[in-house]
C-alpha cells in the first residue's frame, strides 16, 4: 500500500494510539508519525519500545508541520489538547479522534480549530481491556468498523483520506451522524459495559462468594464480565460523562426489561423467559453469520497493560 499522509501525529500514547502506529507501519501509510503522552513515563517507554518515530515531549512539538493529528486521549482530555494544538496546526492539516462518543467530543474540540483545518472525527468499534503503550498491536483494527463523523463543511477529499487510513489499517468504514452514534455505541458498548461493572461489583459485595469462590469457580460468562469490567478506568468515566442521555435512556429500557425477566421468575412464567431467550440466542447467531464473530483471535488480550 502507498503513504496517505507524509506525517502523522498521535496524542496519547496508549492502546488505540499503538494499534494504530503498528498498522499504519504494517502497511506503509504514514511518512514520518510523531507521538505525544502526557506522562513522562509513556514517553519514555514509547521510546523504548519503538512506538512512533519521533516521541516529543509536547502535544504542540508533535504536531507541528503534520498533516495529520489523531487525538487519542480520553474523551474527558480532548479540549485540552485541541486548545493546546490549535495555535500550531498547518493550514490544509486534518484532525481526527477516537473518542468512543462523537456529539461531545465535536462540541468540545470543533470550535478551538482555525478555519482551513479539517476536522473528521473517527471511533473504531475494537479495544481490549488493556491499556497503555505497551498494548497495541497491528492487527486490532483487521476486520472491524471504524465509523467516520464527517461534519458540515468537512471536505469530500479529507474526509476520503481518513477512510482511505483506516481501510489501509484493516478496517471497512461507514459515515455516521454523531447522535446516531452515540444512541447506537450507547446500546452496543456503553450500556454492556456499564452492566458489566455492576455484575463485577455485586459479585465483590457478596464478599462470601468473592473470597475465594469467584476465581475458583468463575464460569465463563462470568469471566466474561470480568475481563469487560477490566477496562481502563479514566476511559469509561469519562465514556458516561459525556454521553449522558443516551446512556440513561438504555438504561431505562434495560431496567424496564429486566423488571419483567424478574416477575417471570417470581411468577413462574416459564414460556416469557423462554421467548425471550430465543429472541436473544437468534441475535448471537446473526451476528456470527455476519462475519463478525466475537469469539475472533483476542490478539493481545495476554499482554501487559502499560
Ligand atoms: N480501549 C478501547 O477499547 C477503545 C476503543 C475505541 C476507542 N477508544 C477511545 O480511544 C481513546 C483512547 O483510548 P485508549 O484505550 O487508547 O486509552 P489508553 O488509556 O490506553 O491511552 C490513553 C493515552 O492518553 C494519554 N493521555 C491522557 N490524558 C492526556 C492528555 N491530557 N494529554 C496527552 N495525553 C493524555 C495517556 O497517558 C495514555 O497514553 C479514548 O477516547 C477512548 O474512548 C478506546
Ligand atoms: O473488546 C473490548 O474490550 C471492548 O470493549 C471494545 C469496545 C466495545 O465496546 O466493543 C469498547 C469501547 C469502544 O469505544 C469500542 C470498542
Amino acid at each position: 500500500m502507498s503513504v496517505i499522509y507524509d506525517r502523522v501525529a498521535l496524542i496519547g500514547l496508549g492502546l488505540i494510539a499503538s494499534s494504530m502506529f503498528w498498522a499504519m507501519k504494517r502497511a506503509g501509510l504514514a511518512g514520518e508519525v510523531t507521538g505525544y503522552a502526557r506522562s513522562a513515563e509513556t514517553r519514555d517507554v514509547a521510546r523504548e519500545i519503538g512506538l512512533c518515530d519521533r516521541v516529543c515531549d509536547s502535544a504542540a512539538e508533535a504536531c507541528k508541520g503534520a498533516d495529520l493529528v489523531v487525538l487519542c486521549v480520553p474523551v474527558g482530555a480532548m479540549e485540552q489538547v485541541a486548545c493546546d494544538i490549535a495555535p500550531v496546526l498547518k493550514p490544509g492539516a486534518t484532525v481526527s479522534d477516537v473518542g468512543s462518543v462523537k456529539k461531545a467530543v465535536i462540541d468540545a474540540v470543533g470550535p478551538h480549530l482555525p478555519a482551513g483545518v479539517h476536522f473528521v472525527p473517527a471511533h473504531p468499534l475494537a479495544g481490549t481491556e488493556h491499556s497503555g503503550p505497551r498494548s497495541g498491536f497491528a492487527e486490532l483494527f483487521d476486520n472491524r468498523w471504524t465509523l467516520i463523523v464527517p461534519q458540515d463543511g468537512s471536505a469530500r477529499e479529507a474526509v476520503a483520506k481518513v477512510e482511505a487510513l483506516w481501510q489501509g489499517m484493516g478496517a471497512h468504514t461507514e459515515e455516521m451522524d454523531a447522535e446516531h452514534h452515540d444512541l447506537v455505541l450507547a446500546v452496543t458498548s456503553h450500556a454492556p459495559h456499564l452492566i458489566a461493572y455492576t455484575m463485577v461489583g455485586v459479585a465483590d459485595d457478596l464478599r462470601r462468594v468473592t473470597d475465594s469462590e469467584v476465581i475458583k469457580y468463575s464460569a465463563a460468562g462470568f469471566r466474561d464480565f470480568t475481563r469487560i469490567a477490566a477496562s481502563d478506568p479514566t476511559m469509561w468515566r469519562d465514556v458516561f460523562l459525556n454521553n449522558k442521555d443516551a446512556t440513561l435512556e438504555i438504561l431505562g429500557r434495560f431496567t424496564e426489561e429486566l423488571f419483567a425477566l424478574q416477575r417471570a421468575i417470581r411468577t413462574g412464567d416459564g414460556e416469557h423467559l423462554h421467548a425471550y431467550f430465543t429472541r436473544t440466542r437468534a441475535i448471537r447467531r446473526s451476528i456470527i453469520e455476519a462475519g463478525q464473530d466475537t469469539d475472533a483471535p483476542d490478539f493481545g488480550r495476554g499482554k501487559r497493560d502499560g
